[in-house]
């Protein structure tokens, strides 16, 4: 039998709490996400104390997930808006540590300080070009005469430093803010550039929630007409945690055609939805692929499926990309290819234009 988001539901209403109500009535349950076989997502407490109380409850929901037919995994992470005082928590009036992965203050949507405009580029699935996208649309908005910054915050993948061309170590003159990177004209700042790149990270919820709030924080970004912020795939930490502490323009989401990216970008779409950040508009990208040598236009995931899937859920089509090699190869050379001329720096162009023009970017 294939799983299905009412039989988690009611699997939840089953597992009791310290406060004598069950999982789904306490209302700390974010970001849900039910796959063929597998079961997702994080319970959010209000503190430490809160966190040690539910910690049985997570133990004792996994395993009721875990028996259900058909669920091989199940990943459910325990987060607490604040960290334990006073061990942790940093006397007000000291400088912010420069050490990623601290715990996240609590609190509701904040702005950037300078930031007109925080775009999330969001996906579904991995590897549809997020990234890509991200890198291009920025260095095609500052060619645009926008002021526009970019953060990567793939904490998982983090692959703006490769794409962007930049390598350097971020510099913090004062031990408080952290100085930003330029390039292509484009102001940016990727977790990869604080880690060392051949260690993997590992945090969970918690130290990648305060990871993202200093990125977005600490950051001395300046004035920008516009902060684009390259997630993760998915629906995950990193996405509840921008959504809920940060104020956001709106959500981009990237698919490719493909029945299977589609699929997730659904349920990207539905999370914002729950978050209740607006989408933005919808890109396809690998759209279409034209052959170098005899000019042939072929559909290797298909194409058009993004621009049908806005129109069946009444939310704009910005645009479509073509699979093009030359995107790759510049995107691997730290140079993208929106930075330079022909059909594709157009084609981001124009995405760039539209976005400016509707008051997005
Ligand atoms: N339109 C395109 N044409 C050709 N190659 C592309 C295109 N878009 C992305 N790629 C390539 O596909 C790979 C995955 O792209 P990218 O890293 O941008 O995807 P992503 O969705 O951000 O992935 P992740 O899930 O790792 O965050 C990269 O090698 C990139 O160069």
């Amino acid at each position: 039998m294939a799983l299905d988001r009412n039989m988690v539901l009611d699997t939840l209403r089953r597992v009791a709490t310290p406060d004598g109500g069950d999982l789904i009535s306490s209302d700390t349950i974010r970001a849900l996400e039910v796959g063929d076989s597998s079961v997702r997502f994080v319970i959010e407490v209000a503190d430490a104390g809160d966190g040690q109380a539910m910690a049985p409850v997570r133990d004792a929901a996994e395993a009721a997930l875990r028996s259900l037919p058909g669920v091989d995994d199940v990943s459910v992470v325990l987060t607490a808006h604040s960290a334990p005082k006073p061990a942790q928590a940093a006397p007000s009036g000291d400088a912010p540590s420069l050490k990623l992965g601290r715990h996240p203050t609590s609190g509701g949507p904040e702005k950037v300080a300078g930031v007109d405009r925080i775009l999330a580029i969001a996906s579904g699935k991995g590897g549809v070009g997020k990234s890509t996208v991200s890198s291009n649309l920025a260095v095609a908005l500052a060619r645009q005469g926008r002021r526009v910054g970019l953060l990567d915050a793939d904490i998982y993948g983090p692959s703006q430093p490769r794409m962007m061309g930049v390598s350097k170590r971020p510099a913090s003159p004062d031990g408080k803010t952290i100085i930003p990177l330029q390039a292509h004209g484009v102001t940016m700042m990727s977790i990869g550039l604080m880690v060392d790149p051949d260690q993997a990270v590992v945090w969970r919820g918690p130290m990648l929630m305060g990871a993202l709030q200093q990125m977005l924080g600490q950051v001395a970004w300046g004035e920008l007409d516009v902060l684009l912020v390259d997630l993760p795939p998915g629906t995950g930490d990193v996405q509840l945690t921008l959504c809920q502490r940060t104020h956001l323009t709106g959500a981009i989401v990237v698919s490719t055609p493909q029945d299977v990216a589609l699929l997730d970008a659904r349920k990207a779409i539905d999370m914002f939805g729950k978050l209740k950040t607006p989408v933005l508009g919808l890109i396809e990208n690998m759209s279409s692929f034209f052959c170098p040598n005899c000019g042939h236009e072929s559909h290797i995931f298909g194409h058009g499926g993004v621009r049908d899937e806005a129109a069946k859920l009444d939310l704009p089509f910005l645009g479509e990309l073509p699979i093009d090699l030359d995107t790759r190869l510049a995107g691997d050379a730290g140079t993208p290819i929106a930075a330079g001329d022909g059909p594709v720096a157009d084609a981001y162009a124009q995405l760039a234009a539209g976005l400016v023009k509707g008051g997005i970017a």
